[in-house]
């Protein structure tokens, strides 16, 4: 069956080319534009008698004219953009990438666009800014989710481009996402993000104005915080950037809350400071002398080693890079790769130094004692099978080698402690001593680093690792003396005032003492000029607690503040500083520092115990002496504790050049004296321990409860109590009695513990 009118169509078709009417197109151009246009028009025409040939003829009219202006608009426009417009290119790897975004985030211009891209807030760095909830009740619960979540998401613009205006200039925005060949041997297609930054101008400058401009904000929003870096786990070690994760990105820890002997604070900081001075690289270059600097901190545990690095790191505008040497996944070519791998200026705080096998000596001692000791329990066993063959061999052979593995536990346990060492905390991987001299100033090791090294046991450690080059510096830390434990109460209770921020670009302003305590003053000056160096430079120290001498006063400011990261932009960060606490608040203070013993508490257990009254001075001051005499007990037994594992191990080990003669007598009366036997003589001693429990040799420390009135009888008893522990110390009669108190208040402690205690007492008689 046929359409009607096709035969006609087909005719028409075969006859004409062209539709008759002015103003139509030919058929062959609206044939070339519209594939078929000829058949469908002359179809429509004989069916519906409609000619569309004019309505066609003006949209193709239409179409073309449009095309053609938008071609030459695109044409003239790109010649536009290349001889009146200045770009540049930024890869999304690179860090002004996200100091780019981060800014356009904030710009109106940008907020504006209606194509966009959102990101969830990082409320881990973002909730500084947020405030907390003043109005909330009193014990209202805080509840972190809703809290967090009123961090608002981040918008920035998305792909394509947008337009703004920036200190009069106008910038084209461009997120391009190009295809790039990554992956193994580039076989794969990957999408690489850029930013196109194009200024209308023939100068890139704008372009560099601005970009430095995102940088400063965002060093100023960042200036008061430290990144803080650690080795990334074992498997994703690689070269450079890979060796080492970044972890945390903290607030900076002002230098000020670290309460140190100033002199050691200044000190410190002249000398990092001079060492980040750029002039410092060409002295040391010129010398020949490795740019490096190393410096040891070394003391209890608590007292400040850790908090100094950060502050350090936070002052001088540095990353810091932590790890430790008691980590049991780090092998010597870890250590070498993470050494060479950190960046050309940084702070590297190596930890635990005295761990691991730093001490050559240690770890083979300690294997050797394990032997020993193991050795001596399997003779002991067998002793023990041999003379027991009888029915209730069994049993003794369990409870002897009860006995036996305890012995061998307390002796590693012993050794490990006069090593230096914590019990358990060997490096596995075995870092040898020339393993870690190689990486801390190998060939390929980094310039420009500052090594932090911190131990708790500096008397364990190597001497060719504290030769000067590799230790310039040492910085001890004591236990709370009582001027740090009045300032972590000041600090503690002081009223925060942001309005008081202002810019550290100036050491002074850190320490407004620091060259009196410095005691540079009195320093001869040495001003040096090379050749090509119009300003003078400064002697580095090479010894030990060696202060570099002054700047010479030809050249800047003499205590200027050399920032690493942030030397050449202008900023202006906001510092949190405490305001100036009032009188009451000193008194409080002196009362508090009054109340405890000097060199006996570490400044941590000082701020552990203010924490909890953190908004309570007041408590803070009348609670002191309950908590100190508490604490002292624990001491005290711990003290007791450490004594007679000692003392056991001392037994176990039968050393007769270490046990007196009035000694052994007491062990020979007392196991006579036992039928039991060992286990006998245990529950003796216990007994004993038990009688002396009254504490009846104990000096009373009934201190009143508020501060005010017994601050310093307080003090009074409680230097009674550690004069006559000192004088036990020194072996008088006294002693032994205030040696006896130190035992009797561990209720704790094991009867065994006790039974050497009095085995020690004897010692000192005959001494
Ligand atoms: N001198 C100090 N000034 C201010 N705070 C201190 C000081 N010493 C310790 N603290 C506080 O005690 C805590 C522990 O301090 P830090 O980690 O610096 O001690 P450390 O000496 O490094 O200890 P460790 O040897 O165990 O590593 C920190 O919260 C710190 O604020």
């Amino acid at each position: 069956m046929a359409f009607p009118g096709l035969h006609h169509l087909q005719h028409v078709s075969s006859n004409d080319t062209t539709i008759p009417g002015i103003g139509h197109l030919p058929t062959s151009i609206l044939d070339a534009f519209i594939p078929g246009y000829s058949f469908i028009s002359k179809y429509l025409l004989d069916v519906f008698g409609f000619d569309i040939s004019i309505i066609v003829s003006v949209l193709v009219l239409g179409f073309a004219c449009t095309t053609g202006v938008h071609y030459i608009y695109r044409h003239l426009w790109a010649s536009f953009l290349t001889y009146f417009t200045a770009s540049v290119v930024i890869d999304a790897y690179d860090i002004i990438y996200d100091n780019l975004l981060s800014w356009a985030a904030e710009q109106e211009d940008l907020k504006r666009v209606r194509s966009l891209k959102v990101q969830s807030a990082d409320y881990t760095d973002d909730v500084d800014d947020l405030k907390g909830d003043d109005n909330a009740a009193a014990g209202a619960i805080f509840n972190f989710n809703s809290w967090a979540a009123k961090v608002p998401p981040r918008y920035e613009p998305d792909t394509g481009y947008h337009w703004f205006r920036h200190k009069g200039h106008w910038f084209k925005f461009s997120r391009e996402l190009n295809k790039v060949q990554g992956g193994w041997m580039g076989m794969m297609i990957q999408d690489q993000e850029t930013v196109r930054l194009t200024v209308l101008g023939r100068s890139t400058k704008p372009i560099k104005d601005l970009i430095l401009d995102t940088r400063d904000r965002n060093l100023s929003k960042q200036i008061a915080k430290t990144t803080v870096r650690r080795p990334s786990p074992k498997e994703q070690r690689g070269r450079g950037r890979q060796a080492w994760n970044k972890v945390a990105v903290r607030p900076s820890r002002p230098m000020g809350t670290v309460v140190l002997d100033s002199k050691q604070k200044a000190a410190i900081l002249r000398d990092i400071n001079d060492f980040l001075d750029p002039a410092t690289t060409r002295w040391y270059s010129n010398r020949g002398i490795p740019y490096r600097r190393g410096i040891l901190l070394y003391g209890p545990p608590g007292t400040g080693k850790t908090s100094l690095s950060f502050a350090l790191a936070g002052v001088f505008g540095l990353d810091i890079y932590c790890m430790s040497l008691s980590e049991k996944t780090l092998s010597e070519e870890d250590l070498i790769l993470l050494f060479n791998s950190l960046p050309k200026r940084c702070i590297v705080l190596l930890e635990d130094i005295d761990s691991a096998g730093i001490v050559r000596k240690k770890s083979d001692t300690t294997k050797e004692e394990e032997k020993r000791s193991k050795g001596e329990a399997e003779d002991k066993k067998e002793d023990a099978k041999n003379e027991k063959k009888d029915e209730s061999a069994e049993t003794t052979a369990a409870m002897i080698a009860k006995e036996v593995a305890k012995a061998v536990k307390s002796a590693n346990e012993s050794n490990d402690r006069s090593a230096g060492g914590r019990p358990g905390s060997s490096n596995d991987m075995g870092i040898t001593m020339s393993g870690l001299l190689n990486a801390i100033d190998g060939v390929a090791s980094q310039e420009g680093r500052v090594l932090i090294m911190t131990t708790n046991y500096p008397e364990k450690l190597d001497d060719a690792l504290m030769r000067p080059g590799r230790v310039d510096m040492k910085i001890e830390f004591t236990l709370a003396s009582r001027i740090q434990m009045r300032e972590l109460f000041l600090r503690m209770y002081c009223v925060d005032s942001r309005e008081a921020a202002r810019t550290p670009t100036n050491l002074k302003q850190i320490m407004p003492n620091i060259l009196e305590a410095g005691a540079f003053a009195d320093r001869p000056k040495i001003s040096e000029k090379s050749n090509n160096e119009k300003h003078s430079t400064l002697l580095p120290s090479t010894g030990p607690l060696l202060p570099t001498p002054p700047r010479s006063p030809t050249t800047a400011t003499p205590s200027r503040l050399h920032s690493a990261s942030k030397a050449s932009s202008q900023l202006e960060p906001t510092f949190l500083l405490q305001s100036e606490p009032s009188p009451d608040l000193k008194e409080w203070a002196d009362k508090f520092a009054d109340s405890l013993p000097e060199a006996t508490f570490s400044p941590a257990e000082v701020q552990g115990y203010l924490i909890t009254r953190k908004k309570d001075p007041w408590s803070a001051v009348a609670e002191v002496a309950a908590w100190r005499d508490a604490e002292l007990a624990k001491k005290n037994a711990k003290e007791a504790q450490r004594e007679a594992q000692k003392a056991e191990t001392k037994q176990d080990k039968g050393d007769a050049s270490e046990t007196s003669s009035t000694n052994e007598l007491v062990k020979i009366e007392k196991e006579d004296a036992n039928e039991e036997g060992r286990a006998g003589e245990k529950l003796a001693d216990n007994g004993d321990g038990e009688d002396l429990g009254g504490d009846s040799s104990r000096p009373e420390t009934s201190i009143p409860a508020t501060a005010e009135s017994g601050c310093s009888a307080l003090l009074g008893n409680v230097e009674g109590v550690r004069e006559d522990s000192d004088d036990g110390k020194s072996g008088s009669e006294d002693g032994d009695s205030a040696d006896g108190a130190d035992t009797d208040s561990v209720a704790e402690s094991e009867a065994s513990q006790s039974s050497v205690e009095s085995d020690e007492g004897s010692d000192e008689y005959v001494g």
